[in-house]
């Protein structure tokens, strides 16, 4: 971690030494470009990083930043601090604008909606000539800060301020409760709002954050160029944006760094021929080693790895043969891109970051000592009275009776099996309870109170918890990351504190808890293996502590042993015992007959949607309607063999 901080300190204070020790204004130029467009991108990369979205709007809010700052200074002789600030507000308030519509869209929809309101924009800022003089274009004053003129170099150096503040806040932000539940989202959105974690809403306070960051970025735009035309906004620079984003490396500070430096230098590169020939040869040595490396490790395919070596060869011997490279823009634009796309799709970052990782490799700091299961999961009142109700629920996909009129009871501090052949409504009844599915009609009660219909999100946070019949990770999140971010509603530091970095020590309580957790599912060894790395039997295991972060009085468990082996269903049980030991109650659906004897007090018997019996294990077992709905299916898997033969 010291060494981390210590890369960026020396790295911010190299740059900031450049002004003092080369006197040259074309250097400086490129360098108050790269810190400005380094707060653009980590902006950016918010959103495509970490949110995962198409986001094609942030040279839009460079745009409305720039002639924010720009009309603030001109009619209102704002300071350039003040100014900076509106700029700031101005690309939040339009971001979140567009957010709030936008983001109720997905893929490709949302894609074009960002898109749209960059044409939006792009027009209005163009056509609304009495404001911002249209094409003509807007001459900009730069306003002195706190009284002080700037000449180039000071600007540089508060751009390099204001880029060390974004990238420390971001820092903080980002490896806290709300990036993990950022990075969680992109990986599985049904299983953030299961957690009680508004997928929605985090989406849009991502995507706000990116643009303000865009305005701010924009702010100094304008004080840097101090002249303004809309067209300079447009789609080329979102493409170039783009590509700085997925040529640094997405998810990565340094990523958007080192993407900010590219695209400060592209314009240069092609005017300066030395500096394109260096580039394309540096580039081929990287396609080389990394093509190699992947095929020696069996990382990547052949195609992988050539198809890059192949391209960066194409623009090395180009950049030798070509009379004129600024003629060939576009074509070296794409080979760049093609190359990287291919062969680094973690971007050169992310390839560095391998590298990086085996020479130094730095220990993670240690992880605290688990906290007491006594507080982590505290003993409930497991009194028997009612807990969840269900009266006369139905629900209908068209002509389909998933669910028609069932009422139950489930009571405090019991184990209650749904049981029922394949498509007798079982994973739709629990999809109804835990909101992901409206019912078509009935009562939920929780304690008595209305459950809140058709809400993954609101449910969870009544108490109810689940895990899923197909798996909901989030694959990319270490094991302990998956548990955490169930944790996000119980640890809540204030926003400005995570951003001064003043949350350790919640982030600290966190991961004792979530260990507390992993170690009563025996996964406290595989703290740090990412989710998409563990064994089948230990992802299901993981979703059951994932949903006890929730603290729930309610667990639902969908199918927990499908696929499992004999030793992880036993492994299984045991866990759900001392899960139950805790007074959470429990609803388990299952096949396994054998598992639901052993564990249920009481049972409840789907067919057709309808509950054709209840009781114990014992009393559903000899059901004629039971043995009938079982004896029924045809060739049924061995998993979901009659009750009957299975006990
Ligand atoms: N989203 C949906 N759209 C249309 N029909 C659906 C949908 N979900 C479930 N169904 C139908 O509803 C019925 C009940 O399905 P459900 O998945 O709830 O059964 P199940 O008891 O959980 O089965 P299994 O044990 O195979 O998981 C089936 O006929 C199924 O095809």
């Amino acid at each position: 971690m010291l060494l981390i901080r210590g890369a960026e300190l020396a790295v911010l204070a190299a740059l900031a030494a450049i002004p003092l020790l080369v006197d040259n204004s074309y250097v400086l130029g490129l360098l108050t470009l790269l810190a400005i467009y380094g707060i653009l991108l980590i902006g950016l990369d918010v959103t495509v990083g970490y949110l995962g979205q198409v986001n094609l709007a942030q040279a839009a809010f460079l745009g409305l930043g720039a002639y924010a700052a720009a009309l603030g200074v001109a009619h209102f002789e704002l300071g350039m601090l003040p100014a900076l600030g509106l700029a700031l507000v101005v690309g939040w308030f339009f971001g979140t604008l567009l957010a709030f519509p936008a983001l109720r869209l997905e893929g490709p929809q949302f894609a074009l909606a960002t898109l749209s309101f960059s044409a939006l924009s792009a027009t209005t800022l163009n056509e609304w000539e009495s404001l911002t003089a249209g094409a003509q274009g807007l001459q900009v004053s730069r306003p002195p800060v706190l009284g002080i003129e700037l000449d180039a170099p000071g600007f540089f150096w508060l751009c390099l301020v204001l880029l060390a503040l974004v990238w420390l806040g971001m820092r903080n932000l980002l490896s806290s409760q709300w990036g993990r539940a950022f990075e969680a989202l992109r990986d599985s959105p049904i299983a953030t709002d299961a957690m009680g974690i508004g997928t929605y809403r985090h989406k849009v306070a991502g995507f706000a954050l990116a643009s303000a960051l865009g305005g701010l970025a924009g702010g100094l735009y304008a004080f840097n160029f101090q002249y303004l035309q809309p067209q300079s906004f447009g789609w080329d620079l979102m493409v170039i944006l783009l590509l700085g984003v997925v040529l640094g490396g997405r998810k990565s500070l340094w990523g958007a760094l080192v993407g900010a430096a590219l695209i400060a230098l592209l314009p240069n590169l092609l005017s300066s021929r030395g500096l394109f020939e260096t580039i394309s040869a540096v580039g081929l040595v990287i396609a080389v080693a990394a093509g190699t490396r992947g095929l020696l490790k069996k990382t990547a395919r052949p195609f992988q790895a050539l198809a890059p070596i192949v391209a960066m060869a194409i623009l090395t011997a180009g950049s030798l043969i070509v009379e004129n490279t600024e003629d060939w823009r576009k074509a070296i634009f794409a080979l760049m891109l093609f190359a990287v796309v291919v062969g680094l799709p973690e971007g050169l970052m992310g390839f560095a970051a391998h590298f990086l990782a085996q020479l130094f490799r730095v220990a993670p700091p240690p992880l605290p000592a688990p906290a007491p299961l006594d507080e982590v999961l505290p003993k409930q009142n497991a009194d028997g009275s009612a807990l969840l109700e269900l009266r006369d629920v139905k629900r209908y996909f068209g002509g389909v009776k998933a669910v028609d009129g069932v009422s139950l009871t489930v009571r405090a501090g019991e184990i209650h099996g749904l049981i029922g052949p394949n498509g007798s409504g079982k994973s739709t009844a629990v999809n109804v309870i835990s909101g992901l599915y409206v019912p078509t009609d009935g009562k939920l009660l929780l304690r008595n109170k209305a459950l809140p219909a058709g809400s993954l999100f609101k449910v969870a946070r009544t108490g109810v918890a689940r895990t899923f019949q197909n798996l909901q990770l989030f694959s990319e999140l270490t094991t302990l990351d998956n548990v955490m971010v169930a944790l996000k509603g119980q640890y809540r530091a204030p926003l400005p504190l995570v951003l001064l970095g003043f949350a350790h020590g919640e982030e600290r309580r966190a991961q004792a808890v979530a260990l507390a957790l992993l170690q009563l599912v025996g996964l406290q060894d595989q703290a740090r293996t990412r989710a998409k790395d563990l064994t089948y039997g230990d992802q299901r295991f993981l979703e059951i502590a994932r949903a006890l972060a929730r603290r729930p009085d309610l667990l639902i468990l969908d199918e927990p042993a499908a696929g499992l082996a004999h030793p992880d269903v036993n492994r299984l049980v045991e866990i759900i015992k001392r899960i139950h030991e805790r007074g959470v109650s429990i609803i388990l659906i299952e096949h396994h007959m054998d598992v639901i004897s052993e564990l249920c007090s009481v049972v409840t018997v789907l067919d057709g949607g309808r509950i054709i019996a209840a009781g114990t294990a014992d009393q559903v077992k000899r059901d004629p309607k039971v043995i009938e709905a079982y004896l029924g299916m045809a060739d049924d898997s061995a998993g979901a063999a009659a009750p009957v033969q299975a006990g």
